[in-house]
């Protein structure tokens, strides 16, 4: 077995949520401090990583970046190295990500080239954001690459892809918890009180129109709510409910028009259903930006190579936080073809594991020829 797919099991097993990542980052401590000392250095960063590999006569830095955290989610994928870990789970290709960062790692220890490569392993890229103030860090400031490369695994493309465009990849983000009080109550007697689960049914649903009929339909853009929670027994009317969700836009723009809707839908809600409502937006993610120059000489090298094939595919409404570091530094992310019948954040995700062969090849050759 090629040994980073036993990288890429062993990390499976053990996935943690954002900023708890604390055996996910000795796993990757323990792999890199067993490499040849003579290149690297090390920089603990919370749960995260900094590791510079140094090259020969660098005259510039070149970045990568794999996030390391897992999502709340139960297993059910049935694979012998399913996660241990009550609740939680690799389901958005961050085990993946992990072990093709350290077969590239290991490759330029064991082959320097004449450029540095900074290696940043990031935690808590689903929530609530390990890039923005990794960037910020001092650690970051003194070892800044000069340009920087991510990718993301997709379920939809076969193994032996690469999908991407240039300018705008992926979405801008903002979560969204909005919270309801009203009166509960005796089931029996919804005249006596202000019954939450109502309010927040009619809110979910009010929000969508939002979408429909705020949002130039030219545009795009998504209001989800992922969870509700509400109530105690069947019998009691619910004092109070929360609803957790996310928001993406294409621009700015429509993320602060989306935004001032919800407010006053929300509002609505407290005049019709007479409670208070707490809205809170939580973090938000720069778009991907996929800096136009780099794109298309990145695609032009891999269209040069035998081994892969290079989809120009349209953005998509996802987020991620290493927007924030290509807002700052030139570069892009990419997707990686892992070919699986389950989308990312599902609990039955199972990419091919080839694809991690796959991704260290085209990503040590092109650093090969970038960086020498
Ligand atoms: C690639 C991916 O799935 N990223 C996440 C990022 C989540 C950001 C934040 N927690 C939010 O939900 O807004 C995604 O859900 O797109």
């Amino acid at each position: 077995m090629n040994p980073f797919i036993k990288i890429r099991r062993d990390l499976h097993l053990i996935p943690e949520l954002g900023f708890q990542e604390y055996k996910t980052q000795a796993y990757l401590l323990s792999y890199i401090e067993n490499l040849s000392k003579e290149r690297i250095s090390i920089k603990k960063w919370k749960t995260g990583l900094f590791v510079k590999v140094h090259g020969l006569h660098p005259r510039k830095t070149i970045g990568y970046r794999a996030d390391i955290d897992g999502l709340p989610i139960v297993e059910e994928t049935g694979l012998e190295f399913s996660s241990t870990h009550e609740e939680q789970m690799h389901a958005c290709g961050h085990d993946f990500h992990m072990s093709i960062a350290l077969g590239v790692l290991t490759h330029f220890v064991e082959n320097p080239i004449e450029d540095n490569i900074l290696f940043i392993f990031q935690p808590a890229e689903e929530g609530p954001g390990g890039a923005e103030p990794m960037l910020k860090s001092e650690i970051m400031q003194e070892w800044k690459p000069d340009i920087i490369f991510a990718l993301h695994i997709a379920p939809e493309y076969p193994v032996g892809t690469i999908a991407l465009k240039e300018g705008l990849l992926f979405a801008n983000t903002s979560e969204l918890f909005i919270d309801l009080k009203g009166k509960g109550g005796h089931a029996a007697y919804p005249h006596l009180t202000n019954d939450m689960v109502i309010a927040a049914c009619s809110l979910v649903g009010q929000l969508q129109t939002i979408i429909s009929r705020n949002v130039n339909p030219l545009d795009s853009a998504v209001i989800t709510i992922g969870k509700i929670t509400s109530g105690t027994v069947q019998n009691i009317i619910a004092e109070k409910a929360r609803l957790e969700g996310t928001i993406r836009t294409l621009s700015d723009q429509s993320m602060d028009r989306v935004k001032k809707r919800i407010d006053a839908v929300v509002k609505g809600i407290e005049t019709s259903f007479e409670c208070e409502a707490v809205i809170d937006y939580g973090a938000m993610y720069h778009q991907v930006y996929n800096n136009e120059e780099i794109t298309r000489e990145f695609i032009q090298y891999m269209r040069s190579q035998t081994t892969i094939e290079v989809i120009e595919c349209q953005e998509a409404m996802t987020g991620e936080d290493f927007g924030y570091m290509l807002k700052e530094i030139p570069g892009l992310m990419f997707w990686l073809g892992v070919d699986s019948p389950y989308g990312l954040h599902h609990a039955k995700l199972n990419p091919k594991e080839d694809a991690i062969e796959v991704a260290i090849n085209i990503l040590t050759s092109y650093m090969t020829y970038k960086g020498n």
